[in-house]
């Protein structure tokens, strides 16, 4: 049986449309969610990121800046923007796009950041009340995940889910939140012994390890919901990390690489700044 796709793209048009009225209904009460992304050099794949960033922000009528700075940005300058942008009010979401380049501790900067305007969720105070089950502000790529499991119908609670990779942004919180959700979680990862007898055990297979292809249909069981983190460039080609032609002769549900997690990731974002535009306006 060939499995249903879920198309995190589709899901994501729907979710940022009813994110369009509430940004509407916002600025009627005077309030106008605003996000800066800051961007440190000119990788080609991360200014494409940040660029789809930007249009999904307008999109739905959100004020969005663009910070883009030279390679070679110190760290106490990076620090100096931040501290500025933690201070101004019209700014509510705050993003640095990761990877930074090497003279700068990505650690030192995401701790940096106002906990009430980090959108990624990357900040440790965030990451702490996520593990203590509080309201807080979801890792993006993670958050997307839950949501687009729901939207599809797929029952959480009590199933095995089996996580590979194990990355501050994606594997660990991913867990986390599943677990907070009631599932049964396990962590594989490049150490793992005979990975496929964890992954076959899996009803949920979430595949988060940045190797194209790693996962095929003879390492799934028949009825596996599988969802492919990857976003690997193959050939100038983004490609997951889950071989699409095989696993989806196996699973139930299976995400593609491209329009399935990554626009969820995007949607989160607004999300995640709305929710910041709205607390800061609570208090
Ligand atoms: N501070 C920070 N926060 C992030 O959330 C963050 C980051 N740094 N660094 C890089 C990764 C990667 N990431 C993606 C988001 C959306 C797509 C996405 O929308 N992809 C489209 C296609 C895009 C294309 O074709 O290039 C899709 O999968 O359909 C991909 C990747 C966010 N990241």
């Amino acid at each position: 049986m060939a499995a249903e796709v879920i198309y995190g793209k589709q899901l994501a048009e729907q979710i940022r449309q009813e994110m369009k009225e509430e940004v509407a209904t916002l600025s009627e009460a005077g309030i106008y969610p605003k996000l800066v992304v800051v961007i440190v050099g000119e990788d080609p794949a991360s200014l494409s990121y940040v660029r789809g960033k930007q249009r999904a922000s307008e999109n739905i009528g959100m004020s969005s800046e663009l910070m883009e700075l030279p390679e070679d940005t110190s760290q106490t300058k990076l620090l100096d923007i931040i501290t500025r942008l933690n201070e101004d009010e019209s700014v509510h979401g705050i993003l640095v796009q990761l990877p930074l380049p090497e003279q700068i501790m990505e650690q030192k900067v995401i701790e940096s950041i106002d906990p009430s305007k980090d959108v990624d969720g990357f900040h440790p105070i965030n990451i702490g009340r996520l593990m203590t089950g509080q309201e807080t502000f979801y890792p993006c790529t993670p958050f997307g995940i839950v949501v687009m499991l729901k939207r599809a119908n797929i029952s959480i609670e009590g199933k095995h889910v089996v996580i590979i990779g194990r990355s501050n942004l994606v594997g660990k919180p991913v867990g986390q939140l599943l677990l907070n959700e009631h599932a049964t979680v396990t962590y594989c990862h490049s150490r793992t012994k005979d990975l496929k007898d964890y992954t076959k055990k899996a009803d949920i297979l979430i595949v988060a390890a940045g190797k194209a292809g790693m996962i095929s249909g003879e390492d799934i069981t028949e009825g596996t919901v599988v969802i492919d983190v990857g976003v690997n460039r193959v050939d100038g080609k983004l490609t997951g990390d889950v071989d699409f032609d095989s696993a989806s002769q196996k699973a139930s549900h299976i995400t593609p690489v491209p329009k399935g997690v990554g626009p969820m990731t995007i949607t989160m974002l607004l999300h995640n700044t709305i929710k910041a535009a709205k607390w800061i306006h609570q208090k």
